[in-house]
């Protein structure tokens, strides 16, 4: 069950509105992404890191990152893209993908999904929702979903390599674009992706409202 990390780490951060990729973000002393770097660089069957960074970050990603990461390729227009680029570089026979916007990691749920992930191909972390979620046609409440069969994805998602690479190359071909990588196995193979409880304290950096929540969690 070695595998390879992938973070991805390609985006440019817009709802944060800051000058920069919220990426970089110093919270509590240290940068957003270092959090994963760790998390992964420490993990017993973590054997490689594939560091997803855009065009724009690179020279920088390059100059602080090169000597504790395996690899950094230069991601695409959409995480989608990025994944696929770094799929391509990983060498080992699982992956895991994980946001690198996602600083907060508990190592005894990356081992839940790591079993997991040896026996269903496809896995992710996920939480139960616990807020009533409806669906809208205008600001109109249209219909309330049954919550008991709904769950939040989070990262890392955990795969067999060779069959997230067939379902990108299917979702290409189709110009299918997913929000998360479990969506592509469950489109193009016939995998059905499972999940295992995720933990609601790793939330995605996303606005400047998540700054002081990850000051009190990390
Ligand atoms: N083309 C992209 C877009 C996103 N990401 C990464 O995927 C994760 C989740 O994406 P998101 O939170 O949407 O980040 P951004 O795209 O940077 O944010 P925004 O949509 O506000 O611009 C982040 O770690 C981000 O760096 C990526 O690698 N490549
Ligand atoms: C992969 C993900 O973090 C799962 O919740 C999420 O779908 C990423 O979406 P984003 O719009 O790229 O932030």
């Amino acid at each position: 069950m070695e595998f390879t990390a992938i973070i991805t780490a390609a985006g440019s951060g817009t709802r944060m509105g800051l000058e920069f990729n919220k990426i970089f973000l110093k919270i509590n002393g240290k940068r957003v992404i270092d959090y994963s770097i760790e998390f992964f660089e420490n993990y017993p069957f973590c054997k490689e890191i594939v560091l997803v960074s855009s065009d724009a970050d690179f020279n920088f990603m390059y100059d602080q990152y090169h000597h504790r990461v395996t690899s950094i390729v230069v991601g695409g227009r959409t995480r989608q893209e990025s994944v696929f680029k770094a799929l391509n570089k990983a060498k080992y026979e699982y992956v895991l993908i994980h946001d690198a916007a996602r600083p907060y990691i508990s190592s005894v749920k990356i081992d839940h999904l790591v079993k997991d992930m040896v026996t269903t191909s496809a896995s992710t972390l996920a939480v139960s929702v616990v807020d009533t979620i409806v669906k809208t046609s205008g600001n109109r409440l249209n219909k309330t979903l049954d919550r008991n069969e709904l769950v939040a994805i989070q990262t890392p998602q955990a795969f067999f390599k060779d069959l997230l690479l067939d379902a990108h190359r299917k979702a290409r071909n189709s110009r299918y674009q997913a929000t998360d990588d479990t969506d592509l196995i469950r489109r193009f193979t016939t995998v059905m992706p499972s999940y295992v409880e995720g933990d609601y304290r790793s939330i995605k950096l996303t606005t400047k409202e998540d700054i002081p929540l990850l000051e009190v969690i990390l």
